[in-house]
């Protein structure tokens, strides 16, 4: 096992992160459950890869934004990774959560960083105000992999935290050192 990697979850207020976290880590969170404002919590997972390795991951749930809040900007430089959650019973909860693409977009500052995005709350249904397609097709512009999700069904929460993970500690397939090709400096190693 690598050291660990660290996850930032975010999004607007009440969209299901901390909900969304104890049901992966824990199973114990019951939908509809009083909601309480995170101001942050990290929680240490382990996630089974899809090598069949496990890896730690250190989640940051972090302050649900609301109105006028910018997402403190300490997150964006030190994750490997981003958790985006909105919720599909508000368009709102959408733009917040593309706005915040933006930010990590600008801000990362070349570093390569893994995203998922989560639509909450599937099981709502009946409330529908973002459309599966136009979500879609706004990640496909995006180069994100983005999943409907809902806490009350746990299963569906499994496939893009295993896909995070994986990304996340990809190996590096082969080495970028490019070998030396002057047979009179030995053969080309990128032994140090
Ligand atoms: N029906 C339904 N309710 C959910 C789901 N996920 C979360 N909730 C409920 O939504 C409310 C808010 O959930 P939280 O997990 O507190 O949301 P949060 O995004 O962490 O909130 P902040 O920390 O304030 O930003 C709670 O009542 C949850 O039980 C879901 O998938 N379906």
């Amino acid at each position: 096992m690598g050291k660990s990697c660290k996850v930032v979850v975010c999004g607007q207020a009440a969209v299901g992160k901390t909900a969304v976290l104890e049901q992966l880590l824990y199973a114990n969170h019951v939908a509809g459950s009083e909601p309480m404002e995170t101001l942050e919590d990290i929680y240490i997972g382990s996630i089974e890869t899809d090598r069949g390795t496990r890896e730690q991951v250190r989640f940051y749930d972090t302050r649900g934004l609301r109105d006028g809040m910018e997402f403190p900007r300490h997150y964006y430089t030190f994750a490997d990774g981003f958790v985006l959650v909105y919720s599909i019973d508000s368009k709102e909860s959408f733009k917040r959560m593309e706005a915040l693409k933006k930010d990590i977009d600008r801000h990362r500052d070349k570093k390569e960083v893994t995203i998922v995005v989560l639509g909450n709350k599937l099981d709502k249904q009946d409330e529908r105000r973002v459309d599966l397609n136009v979500a879609q097709n706004w990640a496909k512009n995006e180069k994100v992999r983005l999943w409907e999700v809902s806490v009350v069904d746990r299963r569906t929460l499994i496939e893009p935290f295993v896909y995070l993970a994986s990304k996340m500690t990809q190996p590096q397939s082969k080495s970028t050192f490019p070998l030396s090709r002057n047979k009179n400096k030995g053969s080309g190693s990128t032994d140090s």
